[in-house]
């Protein structure tokens, strides 16, 4: 298909770098909306498109991608993918792709102003000089220097944090599932348990997972020193919020600073409804940790990039959901992509539909994973369209979808 026939749908306000750099790469057909789109709206959009790109308040669905018969690839324009059914992305061939670390030191530097900012206990006294007070007191007011910050998750995030926060003089502590290295002088705790008693605030920055879905509750935060904070700018569904108002109700937790939360609207015209909303001692944004100029100009160019590299050359490096093949520019004859349920025997039934026409491969790709198989032909001939060998690579049985680039 002609570049220009391809179509693009950026929902959420995607930057114009992405716009503008589908429209240097040929593609003319580029529509972006302001919003997310409820899921019948998205279901009635998308039959039509063959390139989605979205941010985490659109739902990728299992049932919306049924209704997504043309769509190629998906473009994530941040980091977290739980908002799209991966597996069922893959199993029907679409990879999807993400930014996954563009937007990491906007979030990093967001959470270390927090900290300051519940250290000197701002949220109330911001909220009392709204409303005409004069909160002018250090009770409870404190420097951070000194202070020991626990880090949930020592990723990307996480380990960014580190280093900012120690630039500052505080104590870094860290708990993850997984080895990790220690940054500067933080040191990492070998159960969260250890990590609570010892913090004066506590960052989260996991990833939403079964495992990390309601992993923060009455029990963790109990484990927490009394007056410690807490920070929540990973996912909403990490933190049982109505547990959190009850310990910053008892005064056990102090304060907090949460951007994510288990229900968030759809759109600027939806209420945010939450039981914290009441609580002067929380700081509420609106899903913003990666939301800074910056972050979203690279997420823009980064993963255009990458739904063009896929469209134009097929390469899936990078795709979160699907076996990974990194390609050579094709530069003569043609190229073949063939997706496919990961069963015995379909390369060489590719094989056999190439070597029957006479074709001369010169380069051949394969990576599967548990579930689906992606193999990428090169062949020395100039194929014409009409020849119906992609006919023929879609009658093997197991066969998802075929590409093929002329
Ligand atoms: N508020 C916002 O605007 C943003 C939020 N995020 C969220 O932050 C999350 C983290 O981002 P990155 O640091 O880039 O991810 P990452 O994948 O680099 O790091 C996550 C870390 O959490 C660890 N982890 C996983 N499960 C855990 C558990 N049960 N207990 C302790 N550690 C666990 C992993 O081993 C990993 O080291 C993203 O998945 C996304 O959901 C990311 C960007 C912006
Ligand atoms: O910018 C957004 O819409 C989402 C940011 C985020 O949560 C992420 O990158 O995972």
């Amino acid at each position: 298909m002609p570049k220009d026939k391809i179509k693009v749908l950026l929902l959420e306000n995607i930057h114009d770098n992405a716009v503008g750099y589908f429209e240097a790469q040929g593609y003319r057909s580029v529509e972006r909306l302001k919003g997310a789109l409820d899921a019948d709206e998205l279901k009635a959009k998308i039959a039509d498109v063959h390139m989605v790109g979205i941010r985490s308040r659109t739902k990728l669905t299992a049932d919306v991608l049924q209704a997504a018969n043309k769509l190629m690839c998906i473009g994530a324009f941040c980091i977290g993918t739980n908002q799209i059914d991966l597996t069922a992305a893959k199993k029907l061939g679409i990879p999807v792709f993400n930014a996954p670390y563009s937007n990491t030191r906007s979030v990093a530097e967001l959470v270390l102003g927090e900290v300051i900012m519940l250290a000197r206990r701002i949220p109330e006294k911001n909220w009392s000089t709204h409303n005409g007070g004069w909160l002018k007191t250090a009770d409870g007011a404190v420097e951070v220097r000194g202070k020991t910050l626990g880090i949930i998750g020592y990723g990307h995030i996480g380990t960014q944090l580190s280093i900012l926060a120690e630039a500052i003089g505080m104590k870094v502590r860290y708990y993850d599932i997984v080895e990790k290295l220690a940054l500067g002088n933080a040191r990492s705790c070998p159960t969260m348990e250890e990590l609570l008693a010892d913090s004066d605030f506590v960052s989260l920055h996991v990833p939403s997972t079964p495992k990390t879905k309601n992993m923060f509750t009455a029990t963790e935060m109990a484990q927490m020193k009394p007056g410690a904070m807490l920070l929540n700018a990973s996912r909403g569904n990490v933190v049982v919020i109505e547990d959190l108002v009850k310990a910053l109700e008892s005064g056990h937790i102090a304060g907090a600073a949460i951007d994510v939360f288990p229900s968030e609207p759809a759109s600027t015209r939806d209420m945010f409804e939450s039981p914290l909303r009441n609580m002067p001692n929380v700081i509420l944004t609106p899903h913003i940790g990666g939301s800074t100029l910056e972050a979203q100009a690279n997420i823009g160019t980064e993963v255009a990039e990458k739904l063009v590299k896929y469209s134009d050359n097929g390469s899936t490096l990078g795709a979160v959901n699907f076996p990974e093949v990194q390609l050579p520019l094709q530069e003569t004859g043609s190229r073949f992509m063939h997706i496919h349920n990961n069963v015995p025997g379909v390369l060489s039934s590719i094989n056999e539909v190439l070597s029957r026409r006479s074709m001369n491969i010169t380069g051949q790709y394969l990576r599967t994973d548990g579930d689906v198989g992606y193999v990428v032909v090169d062949v020395q001939e100039q194929v014409e369209a009409g020849l119906g060998i992609r006919h023929e690579l879609e009658q093997i049985p197991g066969t998802i979808r075929t590409r093929f680039l002329l």
